[in-house]
């Protein structure tokens, strides 16, 4: 009998790593095919989803399978084996956008509704709702998380260190956060003792209700929380804040997750448009109204609706923007060149990206002159906020953390089935007027209430005890693996964290303790102790509930290693499969324009290569395949190697790129697996491509630098032509031939 072939499923998804899966998959495939594996690709790409979801408007030839449903089934089945490359959670500017390339093309795909009114318009923004924001990790995420920097990786920072900003102690740069009215304030939390289910019911000031949602089912252990986020105090907040960065003389900027918190940070995005520019929306408030300004889309949603006006009035309205900057402090800038600010879109400065990158780079982002400036960084809720004061304290102190020396901060990540915040979104309300909200449960006793106002954001979210579990025999896991302490960073003063601490105190007992050094802290407290052993060179993993494994998993990479690209990120499937996640970053739009513009693709693919290695592991282990072992084994070490020989991408056209990277791995891989005892045959295959890549490796890296310095053609920036980006992106023929 023959043994059933084993499928790593790899996805295709958007932006710089989508272009970089074309250069190496024909690579992998070679590799993984020596043993017996199948390469299945899957289309998770933001275009893709939104022609899954409405094949009903597309011809039969136009509609795709619903790649992203298959793969959420498949995280259930034992036996999965998922590469999970990032991918884009779409702000509504992106999704309009991709819908736009859409109907250019042929797919009849409908508009976006803001407003929608009639059925048909309700029910394709409910569609769009399912692939808005961060909508493809919350359906894989079947698992906790376990991100870490390899040894080798974290030893080649060491040794070729990434710039790093000098700090100085008179940098006025800080983090402003809300000191009542957010949600840590108002939050409450309790443990429901069984199985059964709340619904979630609004009252007005006369009585009248309204249910908001009417099933929520919950299961026996589950932490659930009832929290508000204050209109009033909010915008406030922003403006006291605007004010103070004005006179201190820095740049103001916000940095939200409006992409992961997809329902509440856009609200909250668009409330400090409104404040920031708002002589502007006094002024026009009913024409923006009229015109369909949407603020939670950025200021460039004004710029957008203002585009069928005729010239005179689009220009008055031009020269009341231009007022505002008068009036206001300096605002942080994406793209100083182009005029885009940080309240332009709502997914260009993304927190767990962004803060990290100020950090890095002395507390300072980019003003409108294009010069670097301290800043004035507002991250309105204080549950997260305060640990990147702390970072940022620590760094005015100690001066910038130094690559050669640090230690390590893993982490261990609390996010099986939707934890936390990251899953609140279906039970996330903007209040219509004043009133109360209450959790309700099936018994009709009240579980929770809160006093609201209209506009207040309310919301409730939910961890699941079996994850919890998981989660603390991971951490226990891997502080036995590592030998490194390990600490949960929890706020005995947080009503939710105050649950999760008990319920870890109880878990822990569930396992051998024996030499670990266990701790339990609160977040500021957590983040200086780690820091305080990162600069002795001591490693310490943080154990962390869902939005701090996102932010620190940037942090703490950004800072050791340049960039969270360079990441072992894995999830262990809590029914047994493996999800490989490629680095812990984004998808790097960036490199794409720089792509197109340059024909240089400056994405690194370590991050892949280090999934894709343990994914061969899981291969051979779970078959039995001894080849699928030896490939593995020897990607790790061709890594090692590609890293020690300084053949990473660099950063300009000219340089070596993303492409010529690949070739270089692909030589590595091969001597590696060419090299090894275990299996002749195996050897001897690759040791002929090994030295047809070593003969010809000059040819190939030519063929390749011959594109560098070009615009290129790809057909498209969310749906690309499969044919040009693959020219584009494998232009060596030599290196086909060598393939096959
Ligand atoms: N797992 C996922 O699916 C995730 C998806 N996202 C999505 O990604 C998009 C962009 O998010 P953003 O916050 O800008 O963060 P990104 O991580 O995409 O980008 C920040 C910067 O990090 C550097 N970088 C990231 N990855 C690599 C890599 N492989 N090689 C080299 N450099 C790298 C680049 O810096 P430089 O320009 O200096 O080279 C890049 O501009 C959004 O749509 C977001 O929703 C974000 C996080 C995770
Ligand atoms: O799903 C997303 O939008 C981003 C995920 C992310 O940033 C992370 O998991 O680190
Ligand atoms: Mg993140």
């Amino acid at each position: 009998m023959t043994k059933a072939k084993s499928t790593i499923v790899y996805t295709k998804t958007d932006e710089a790593p989508m272009l970089a899966t074309y250069s190496l998959l024909p690579i992998i495939e070679k590799f993984a095919g020596a043993a017996d594996i199948d390469i299945e690709l899957s289309d998770i790409s933001l275009a893709a989803r939104i022609l899954a979801n409405f094949s009903d408007y597309l011809s039969d030839d136009q509609k795709v399978p619903d790649a992203l449903a298959q793969l959420g089934e498949l995280t259930q089945d034992p036996n999965a084996n998922i590469i999970k490359l990032p991918n884009i959670s779409a702000s509504i500017p992106q999704l309009r956008a991709a819908i736009k390339e859409l109907n250019a093309k042929g797919y009849a795909v409908p508009a976006f509704p803001e407003d929608p009114q009639t059925d048909e318009d309700k029910d394709v923004r409910e569609r769009y709702g399912k692939i808005l924001g961060s909508a493809v990790n919350p359906v894989l995420r079947e698992g906790n998380s376990d991100r870490r920097a390899p040894t080798a990786v974290k030893n080649y920072a060491r040794k070729y260190p990434h710039s790093m900003g000098e700090w100085s102690q008179a940098s006025r740069s800080h983090v402003a956060h809300m000191r009542g009215g957010d949600f840590y304030s108002s939050e409450k939390s309790t443990t429901v003792d069984k199985d059964g289910y709340v619904s979630i019911e609004f009252t007005d000031k006369q009585g009248n209700k309204k249910t908001l949602k009417p099933r929520v089912d919950l299961l026996a252990g589950e932490v659930i929380d009832g929290m508000y986020m204050s209109k009033k105090a909010l915008c406030e907040f922003f403006e006291e804040q605007i004010e103070d960065a004005k006179e201190a003389g820095v740049l103001f900027s916000l940095h939200v997750k409006a992409t992961m918190m997809k329902v509440s940070h856009p609200i909250v995005f668009g409330h400090c448009v409104k404040v920031f520019y708002k002589e502007l929306f006094d002024k026009w408030g009913d024409l923006f109204d009229e015109l369909g300004v949407n603020p939670n889309n950025g200021l460039g949603s004004v710029y957008d609706k203002i585009e069928s006006l005729p010239e005179s009035q689009r220009s008055e309205i031009q020269r009341d923007i231009n007022a505002c900057y008068g009036n206001r402090p300096p605002i942080a800038m994406v793209n100083s060149d182009k005029g885009i600010s940080n309240l332009h879109v709502p997914s260009d400065v993304i927190v767990d990206a962004s803060m990290p990158a100020m950090i890095r780079n002395s507390g300072q982002m980019w003003g409108p002159d294009g010069k670097a400036h301290d800043t004035k960084a507002v991250i309105p809720e204080s549950t997260y906020a305060t640990i990147y004061q702390e970072a940022i304290n620590f760094c005015k102190t100690h001066g910038a953390f130094d690559p050669t020396t640090m230690g390590t901060v893993p982490n261990v990540g609390l996010m099986a089935q939707k934890a936390e915040e990251y899953g609140s979104h279906d039970k996330t309300f903007e209040m219509e007027a004043d009133g109360k909200v209450q959790i309700v449960d099936q018994d009709g006793n009240v579980l929770m209430e809160h006093d609201v106002e209209e506009g207040d954001i309310w919301r409730m979210c939910q961890a699941k005890d079996a994850p919890i579990q998981d989660w603390v025999k991971l951490a226990v896991t891997r502080a036995r693996q590592s030998g490194m302490p390990a600490v949960f960073w929890l706020d005995e003063e947080r009503a939710h964290d105050s649950q999760l601490i008990e319920k870890v105190q109880r878990y822990l007992k569930d396992h051998d303790l024996n030499g670990l050094d266990i701790q339990i802290m609160s977040p500021v407290r957590a983040i200086r102790y780690s820091m305080e052993r990162a600069i002795r060179g001591l490693d310490t993993i943080s154990v962390t509930g869902n939005v701090l494994r996102d932010y620190l998993t940037d942090l703490f990479p950004i800072i050791e290693l340049g960039t969270s690209a360079k990441m072992l990120s894995i999830v262990p499937l809590m029914a047994g499969g493996g999800l490989y996640e490629t680095g812990a970053g984004g998808s790097a739009p960036k490199h794409v324009q720089q792509f197109v513009e340059e024909g240089h693709l400056r994405w690194d693919s370590l991050g892949e290569f280090l999934a894709l290695a343990v994914s061969f592991e899981d291969v051979a282990i779970k078959h039995g395949n001894g080849k699928a072992k030896i490939i593995g084994t020897a990607l790790d070490r061709a890594t090692e190697s590609l890293l020690n020989n300084g053949k990473s991408p660099q950063r300009k056209a000219g340089q070596l790129d993303n492409r010529g990277s690949h070739v270089w791995l692909a030589l590595y891989w091969a001597q590696e697996v060419a090299s090894q005892t275990e299996d002749k045959e195996l050897a001897t295959t690759f040791a002929d491509i090994a030295q047809q890549l070593e003969t010809n490796m000059d040819k190939i890296l030519e063929e390749i630098d011959a594109t560098q310095g070009h615009e290129q053609q790809i057909g498209g920036y969310y749906y690309p032509d499969t044919d040009k980006v693959y020219n584009a992106m494998s232009p060596s023929k030599t290196l086909h031939g060598i393939l096959g």
